[in-house]
């Protein structure tokens, strides 16, 4: 990252204090209850991880914290507000996602879809973009910059001209997340990043998941992969039928029997995969 774009970079006071909390969320789709009285809390520089057997509700608690959904009951607080209930405000305020099917522009060149995250920072009106005046071009040629940037950080500095679609998996997974950081996000959040990775693939998520979050940003993970999400969170909060089942350190989530149950008990597929991080794919 060059000196001349600066990332959010949280301050010795800043680091650690809350940047994101959810506050008894419910959500209810008719008659189910998706997401239970959740309470949760992020701090910022941290990684948290979200587990919990097929259907616990981790992807719709995703869509409350990122404001995909309006809460049935309880709020969500982030950087010291209620978040509006508009992707696109949440995204202003400094939250990025991205998604368990990834959701490229498959059209688009690997630097196209990460200039279109940049789009929600820059000024430039209307009128001065239908004239291609001169703001607009300075402007262009600064996104056009830290688009490059972000995919040498992501590890794509080769995939510039290339064709979302024409990408690898785990390419377009990491083109994914550079166009989440190219919103200047203070917190983002990742939905099964390592889905479909093969083990190398997962290895360099891990290290670039590190690599965002020694930006100072605060990072939120969804994933089934258990050895993956021991090794790279700092807390883990388990969700069993939408209630949070247990929050606490790696070694203490993987040695709780609750959880351990919860993962058995749900049948042949999610017992594949040991709770205590050991060798496997995706539960
Ligand atoms: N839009 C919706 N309308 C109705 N029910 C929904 C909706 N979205 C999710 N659900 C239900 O809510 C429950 C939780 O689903 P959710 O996708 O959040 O779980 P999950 O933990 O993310 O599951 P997985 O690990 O399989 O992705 C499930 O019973 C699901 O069928």
């Amino acid at each position: 990252m060059s000196a001349s774009h600066p990332v959010p970079d949280a301050t010795a006071a800043e680091a650690g204090s809350t940047i994101l909390s959810a506050e008894n969320v419910t959500m209810r789709f008719g008659g189910l209850t998706a997401v239970d009285s959740v309470n949760f809390r992020v701090a910022r520089g941290e990684i948290m991880g979200l587990i919990g057997p097929n259907g616990a509700g981790k992807t719709t608690f995703f869509n409350c914290l990122t404001g995909m959904y309006l809460p049935t009951a309880g709020q969500v607080v982030f950087d010291g507000a209620v978040l509006p209930p508009k992707p696109r405000k949440v995204v202003r305020a400094g939250m990025a996602r991205t998604f368990q099917n990834i959701r490229l522009f498959g059209n688009m060149t690997a630097l196209e879809n990460v200039m279109v995250g940049r789009y929600c920072r820059t000024t430039a009106g209307p009128f001065t973009s239908i004239i291609r005046g001169p703001k607009f071009r300075r402007e262009e040629a600064a996104v056009r910059a830290r688009a490059q940037e972000l995919l040498d950080f992501v590890g794509l500095p080769n995939a510039t001209e290339i064709l979302a679609r024409n990408l690898p998996y785990g390419d377009q997974r990491r083109l994914e997340i550079a166009r989440a950081l190219a919103t200047d996000p203070k917190l983002i959040l990742l939905d099964e990043p390592t889905a479909g990775m093969n083990p190398q693939e997962t290895r360099q998520a891990e290290e670039l998941i590190f690599k965002i979050r020694d930006l100072g940003l605060a990072v939120v993970v969804i994933e089934h992969d258990m050895r993956f999400i021991f090794n790279l969170c700092d807390r883990v909060l388990c969700l069993v039928q939408g209630r949070a089942l247990i929050e606490g350190t790696p070694t203490e989530v993987q040695s709780d029997p609750r959880v351990i149950e919860a993962y058995i008990g749900t049948g042949p597929e999610a017992s594949d995969e040991p709770v205590d991080g050991g060798e496997g794919g995706e539960s």
